[in-house]
């Protein structure tokens, strides 16, 4: 698999919020197996760059975030510094549009995305299953769409599957990655079958009992989920088939 001409092998991004202790986001991360950690520029300013020390000692790569942003301006001038501080090219735009749902803002997102494409970024955009925004990102610039599954942080999973079906056929080679709302590794499990290529989170990992124990789940799950859609799933029936031949059963007519 491949974003922006780098090769992986991790089908899970990494979200580095709300962990118990720095020590347990550390080895969730180990345990997740994943290759790329999503940090936000806030919280390097929250922790100095300890934190920036810290996740970097993992050898992963980081994908810095936008979060908390609500206009262009803000989103890209997060961005022009995360690039100082991370010094990668790699930007995750989150540009929030509700405060409730923490819905992704189509217009600004993809206003963002043309100014941050042509500065040179390599640009991962939160975006929804609408199927023109996505477009749009696209003409951006943008070489992969990341729609949400749910609202970030609440655990539902795949809330419209059928919409995200749609994007699946729709964007055939682009690479899609499910960001946000995956409560459950059932539900990753879900959205690997259908064949989406990764998935980014956060909540579900950093606020189970054993956050160390669940990034190895996740890991699991999405490795399983993937396999599956490679394998192909059988298609669903209304009526019952019988799956052992009526060939050979006794004949008690005699
Ligand atoms: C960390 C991050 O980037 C989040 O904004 C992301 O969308 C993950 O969402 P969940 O916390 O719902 O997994």
């Amino acid at each position: 698999m491949q974003f922006y001409n780098q090769n992986l092998h991790s089908r899970l991004l990494l979200g580095t919020a709300g962990y118990p202790s720095p020590d347990i986001l550390i080895q969730a991360i180990h345990a997740s197996e994943a290759e790329i950690i999503t940090v936000s520029l806030r919280r390097e300013g929250v922790g100095g760059s300890e934190f920036r020390q810290l996740i970097a000692k993992t050898k992963k790569r980081f994908l810095p975030n936008t979060a908390g942003c609500h206009t262009v301006k803000e989103a890209v001038t997060t961005a022009q510094m995360a690039r100082e501080v991370f010094e990668t090219n790699w930007i995750k735009l989150e540009i929030i549009g509700h405060a409730d749902t923490l819905q992704p803002d189509p217009f600004a997102t993809v206003e963002a995305a043309r100014i941050l494409s042509k500065e040179g970024f390599e640009v991962f955009p939160y975006t929804t299953e609408d199927l023109i925004v996505g477009e749009k990102l696209l003409e951006a610039g943008c070489q992969l769409l990341m729609p949400w599954g749910a609202p970030i942080g609440s655990g539902q999973g795949l809330r419209n599957i059928e919409g995200l079906k749609t994007m699946r056929q729709y964007f055939k080679n682009i690479p899609l990655i499910i960001d946000a709302g995956i409560g459950a590794p059932s539900q990753a499990i879900q959205a690997m079958e259908i064949g989406f290529d990764a998935i980014l989170l956060n909540t579900a990992i950093a606020k189970s009992k054993n956050p160390i124990l669940m990034a190895d789940a996740f890991n699991k799950a999405i490795l399983a989920g993937r396999i599956a859609y490679k394998a192909g799933l059988m298609e669903k029936r209304n009526m019952a088939y019988a799956s052992t031949p009526a060939y050979g059963l006794a004949d008690l007519s005699l």
